[in-house]
């Protein structure tokens, strides 16, 4: 995707036609996507004679009574429908031809194929949002032409436009407009545009205006007629590169707009509306120097920089060993080579941190974010600042895998096992590290797997290419392992998934192209394996210790902390240091029951109980329903019996929270949960008033386990492990390890020693064992044989179906009629159909089927738009491919 539109309005889109086999005329048809509200499907158009049309390159339509925006798909010399020639309509024309970058096409292809999902739904996500949808395309005048002496010879209608834009101040209207205005538009246009007067683009969403500033160019430094005044103010707008901000060069030279205007007039200079780009602003930090590298470090950013192409490395660093700073080193030679860097994090929550680094290493300028948060203008800019191409580093959440950045150096996925990385809903249901392995050998560079706990998947991969890496004596064997030739890879990579069939017509109804069997997710590039074994200045990981709260309990103690913790709470707040206060999931468990008849409070939508919330002293109590933000005010008696004790149970982070105040009246502390973080900058600003020692306590759920790195705190404390243990899915105890050992990890990162105090019902549990003992490879030795036995990933592979619809009997016969039709194909398990573990969210009704089935065997898959056909209207089903949220 090569766009250069440094000082323009909207997308012009640079030619690039060496991107696409060029059509020949043979091809007189053109399928394509249009981007219309539920329509999904493929349409056939002609290609009128005078146009040239490839994949990727972007339409305008007819479409019912209107021009929409549509995405050329591919071509071909035979209608792929069932009406007569004459009546397939015409393309109106190309807006601009090759959008997309090939690699970055195929990405999608190959996206839209393996998930199952339509491509249009795959463009949808990959483009900001509405790029489309609401784009309009206009024509301009190009403005350096303005002046030009030599006009050509040009028919009237091209006359007419001409003048019309002329005329015109900003030279710029809408095609619509000119449309009305001038007959035969289309061609007096295509001339225009042949003699390079004018431009035609695709004007932005409405709702993400350009912001537009007056900039001031140098034209012309001989002097013909200038005076002393204007002279001086040509010598700066010279000295300072010849661009200047309107309103900078004012400034400088104290002079007027309508000096300037009038050597504008004279043709010394242009003033011309510039944008600027919309970027989240951060404040100016002070310039960090790489650190030196210890040994371990050393060698992992060897084997990156090592890599020629596409491979893959699993950064495997225990907490606090220095990840960070080996991306930051990996990146830092790639910038000055002219390429870009992707990096991808799970969570908005860690990313003040992990950009600041990023920003106090390479200047704000060079860095972008990119992630849902963002508002429509600033994701629509910083879209297209990456569009301009020059070397820059993208740091986002898992759509940010779409990031159009043409010559793509490296990419990074860091806490590569989080399971925010997998989309459940809405489609595609995609994992952005396979995205990110498809597009790092689309793009041919290096993909970094970072973990401290790294995925069972990921650990798989590596390992299946070279004999299990001993992480004790592998810190410069890793580099030995096995490696296959780019060649060899090339041949046993699946092939590119084909483009869509079953094309319908802009007449017949439209139905999403039905993709060839998925390949396996991962393919076997060149694997290594790259160990960070110890802490920065080799600090030990902090001890674990293991409080059973049955024995606390016995021994009197009803308190929600332990004694264990209740000391180390106290010393907090008497040595001024610093800790973390971990609690399973934002108000899990807390809901309200009446202590006199047993009654739940529940969500009347939704088959779960109410949480319970209070965001301060005195404020109201509320109960909320944490699946579809019902709302209802707490109820001083029961609704049952009318007893007056109906109360909450559980220990939610406000549970917590007030517990800590009750018991600590005098300590500090910071919440730090989803309820807290609600608004933009949140996160920064609590993590700033906690870094710079307002609280002794963080308290907080799942958004504290990952990559906070702040030296001083010495005490993690884990108010209830068992939570997270009990889940009933079959990742629960990797999802468990992961995320005990990532906020141990918290702890003793500074220069004081860190404790862990972990406190639970099951101290026995093998998952608590391995985090006690910081033994990642045991735990993933004795889970890896289980899943292998019941043939579960990375063994097995699963897709989901998940039905839903309002009428619970109609959703729970389509289900149990998809099972039937699917039991009649041999080579995958089918599991349920069972209802899902919350049947009902938002009054829909939900069922699910999984199926399973071996990776390296693929069974003959069933045809999705058959299976499709056995929904009724109102049941809604989605492919969910390797979910990993399966309740
Ligand atoms: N070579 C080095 N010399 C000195 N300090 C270093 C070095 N490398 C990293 N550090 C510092 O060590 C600390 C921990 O590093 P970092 O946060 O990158 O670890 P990490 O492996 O990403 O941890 P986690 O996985 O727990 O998030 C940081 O404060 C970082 O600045
Ligand atoms: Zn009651
Ligand atoms: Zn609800």
């Amino acid at each position: 995707m090569y766009i250069n539109d440094n000082n323009s309005l909207g997308l012009l889109v640079s030619e690039n036609k060496d991107l696409y086999r060029a059509a020949t005329n043979a091809n007189q048809y053109v399928e394509v996507l249009v981007d219309f509200p539920g329509n999904s499907g493929l349409f056939t158009y002609r290609i009128p004679n005078q146009l040239e049309i490839k994949p990727g390159d972007i339409l305008s339509v007819p479409f019912g009574s209107q021009q929409l925006g549509a995405i050329a798909i591919r071509l071909s010399s035979q209608p792929n429908v069932d009406i007569a020639p004459e009546k397939i309509r015409a393309v109106e024309d190309v807006v601009t031809s090759g959008f997309f970058a090939s690699a970055y096409w195929e990405l999608l292809n190959r996206v839209a194929a393996y998930y199952y999902t339509p491509l249009i739904q795959v463009i949808r996500v990959a483009l900001p949002p509405g790029l489309l949808g609401r784009s309009q395309r206009r024509v301009r005048l190009i403005k350096r032409q303005k002046n030009q002496s030599s006009v050509p010879f040009l028919s009237p209608p091209a006359q007419q436009i001409l003048q019309l834009l002329q005329d015109q101040g900003a030279g710029d209207y809408s095609f619509a407009y000119l449309q009305q205005k001038v007959k035969s538009t289309y061609r007096g246009l295509r001339e225009l545009l042949r003699h390079g007067l004018v431009e035609s683009y695709l004007e932005p969403p409405r709702t993400t205006k350009p912001k537009l500033q007056k900039a001031v160019i140098l034209i012309d430094t001989i002097d013909r007629d200038l005076t002393t005044r204007q002279r001086e103010i040509l010598d700066v707008l010279r000295r300072s590169g010849g661009e200047l901000w309107h309103s900078e060069l004012l400034q400088i030279c104290s002079t007027s707009s309508s000096t300037l205007k009038a050597m504008e007039q004279k043709g010394y200079i242009a003033i011309e509306e510039r944008e600027i780009l919309r970027k989240e602003q951060a404040q100016v930090l002070d310039l960090d120097i790489p650190k030196i590298l210890n040994l371990a470090q050393s060698n992992a950013l060897a084997t990156i920089q090592k890599l020629e192409g596409f491979a893959e490395v699993l950064l495997h660093g225990v907490t606090g060993s220095g990840k960070t700073e080996v991306y930051l080193q990996a990146i830092a030679p790639l910038l000055a080579q002219g390429k870009s860097a992707l990096v991808l994090v799970p969570e908005i929550g860690l990313t003040p941190q992990l950009t600041d680094r990023f920003r106090a290493r390479f200047g704000n300028n060079k860095i972008s974010v990119y992630h849902s948060a963002l508002s429509d203008g600033e994701r629509y800019d910083t879209w297209r600042q990456m569009l301009t191409g020059d070397p820059q580093i993208v740091i986002g959440t898992r759509s940010a895998v779409f990031a159009p950045l043409p010559n793509l150096g490296l990419i990074i996925l860091d806490e590569e096992h989080d399971s925010s990385f997998k989309q459940d809903s809405p489609i595609p249901t995609y994992h952005a590290r396979t995205v990110a392995q498809w597009r790092a050998e689309l793009e041919n560079c290096p993909l970094v797997l970072g973990s401290a706990t790294p995925s069972l998947d990921s650990w798989v991969s590596v390992n299946s290419q070279q004999s299990i890496v001993n992480s004790q004596q592998s810190t410069v064997n890793s580099q030995q392992s096995t490696v296959h030739s780019q060649q060899e890879y090339l041949e046993n990579s699946p092939p590119s998934p084909p483009s869509p069939s079953s094309p319908p017509s802009p007449s017949s109804p439209p139905s999403p192209p039905s993709p060839p069997i998925p390949q396996s997710p991962v393919p076997s590039p060149q694997s290594l394996y790259s160990p960070l074994p110890e802490r920065i200045n080799s600090r030990p990981l902090p001890p674990v210790e293991i409080v059973d709260m049955r024995q606390e309990l016995q021994q009197g103690n009803r308190s929600i902390f332990s004694r264990s913790l209740q000391e180390a709470l106290q010393q907090l707040q008497q040595t001024g240091q610093q800790g973390i206060l971990f609690i399973h999931r934002r108000g899990h468990s807390t809901f309200v029951s009446c202590r006199s008849c047993g009654y739940v409070m529940e969500c009347p939508h939704c088959d779960v109980s109410l949480a319970y919330h209070q965001t301060e002293e005195g404020a109201p109590q509320l109960l909320r329903c944490h699946y579809c933000n019902y709302v209802a005010v707490h109820p001083k008696n029961c609704p049952e019996c009318s007893s007056p004790y109906l109360k909450f149970f559980g220990s939610g982070t406000q549970r917590v929270a007030q517990e800590l105040s009750r018991q600590f009246p005098e300590l500090k502390y910071i919440r730090f949960d989803s309820d807290t973080t609600r608004n933009k900058g949140a996160h920064r600003t609590l993590l700033t008033r906690f870094a710079n020692g307002e609280a002794n306590l963080l308290v907080g759920t799942q958004m504290l386990t990952k990559g906070l790195d702040l030296p001083q705190v010495t005490l993690v404390g884990v108010v209830a492990a068992d939570g997270l243990l009990n889940l009933s899915d079959y990742r629960a105890s990797e999802r468990a390890f992961q995320t005990l050992t990532q906020v141990a990890g918290r702890a003793g990162r500074g220069d004081d020693p860190g404790r862990v105090i972990m406190q639970t019902y099951t101290p026995e549990h093998p998952v608590i064992e391995a985090v006690r003992y910081h033994d990642y490879e045991s735990f993933v030795q004795a889970e890896l044989e289980q899943r292998q036995v019941l043939n579960y990933p990375p063994y097995g592979r699963l897709i989901l179906l998940r039905l839903s619809s309002f009428d619970p009997i109609q959703v729970q016969n389509t289900t149990s009629a998809i099972a039937t039709v699917l039991s009649d194909n041999p080579g995958f398990e089918i599991l349920g159909p069972a209802p899902a573990s919350v049947m009902r969210v938002a009054n829909r009704y939900r069922w699910q089927i999984l199926l399973k089935f071996a990776p390296d065997a693929l069974p003959h898959l069933p045809d999705w738009e058959e299976i499709r056909l056995l929904c009724p209207d109102g049941v809604n089903l989605t492919i969910d491919v390797d979910p990993l949220n399966i309740m």
